[in-house]
């Protein structure tokens, strides 16, 4: 069976751009992808801005009608109450964020967040009806013990584990050893992994949701590289830190089929 899925160009802002650099970057983003030759309509786009920055993509969005999706870096496990400093994933979904990332290595490094805190934190984001883009990824050390694919697959199926019921999940293969670092990974290791994380959601959940699941990479992907990862049957869009703060470059991952001969 052949499936056809989007591909998904997602950036991750981490702590970067206050509300007024969203608007215009956002702004800017939508002009430059509106007057590009090249075609991007099947390919969707999405953004991850700070919390406080939100409220402004979205009035700017659903004012101008732009073909950009939006979510939160992270949400709470719980939906409300005495949670200081937490972000409900109702809060969310009423600003129209279509998806949340879950699991950053950031938030798991920083933040001490494990798989079975990962799960609630998906649950949250599906009780919602935002869509979790849950993140996972091996560090250099995990590397060299187990291979690549090992640690992914452990982190997926311990976090669907406590996740139950999850009618639409976006997975965001990120390699610890390849986030900042200039060092991307090969399209042929990034396949591999994400080859093995569709495997895992075969087994878990079943062939239609693996099928239909979009499985991203993430770590060091810009213009240059991006056309490689997309040509690996397995890997259905990236998750992009530094190269999604510059318009030009994150402009030129979301039109990765004009990069001719790359
Ligand atoms: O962490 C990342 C996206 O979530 C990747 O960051 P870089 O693209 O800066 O390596």
């Amino acid at each position: 069976m052949v499936t056809t899925r989007t591909p998904l160009m997602a950036g991750n802002w981490k702590m970067n751009f206050d509300h007024l650099q969203a608007i215009a970057f956002v702004q800017k983003l939508a002009w430059t992808l509106k007057d590009a030759k090249h075609d991007y309509a099947d390919v969707e786009v999405a953004v991850f801005p700070p919390f406080t920055d939100l409220r402004s993509v979205q009035t700017l969005v659903e004012a101008d009608k732009l073909p950009i999706a939006y979510g939160g870096q992270d949400l709470s496990e719980h939906d409300a109450g005495a949670y200081t400093g937490e972000i409900s994933g109702q809060f969310l979904a009423a600003l129209g964020s279509r998806y949340v990332i879950v699991g950053h290595s950031e938030r798991r490094q920083y933040h001490g967040e494990d798989d079975a805190l990962l799960g609630r934190k998906v649950a949250a984001a599906v009780r919602n009806g935002v869509v979790p883009v849950l993140c996972v990824g091996e560090t250099a050390e995990d590397l060299e013990a187990h291979g690549a694919a090992a640690v992914p697959v452990q982190q997926l199926r311990d976090a669907l584990a406590a996740a139950g019921e999850v009618p639409e999940l976006v997975v965001a293969y990120e390699p610890v050893w390849a986030i900042g670092s200039g060092q991307a990974a090969t399209p042929e290791q990034a396949q591999t992994v994400c080859r093995a994380l569709r495997d895992e959601l075969r087994t878990v959940v079943g062939d239609e949701f693996a099928d239909a699941t979009r499985i991203l990479y993430g770590g060091s992907v810009k213009a240059e590289n991006i056309a490689g990862f997309m040509r690996e049957p397995d890997v259905d869009g990236a998750l992009v830190g530094g190269a999604s703060l510059k318009i030009d470059d994150f402009a030129s991952i979301v039109r990765f089929r004009s990069h001719v001969g790359s």
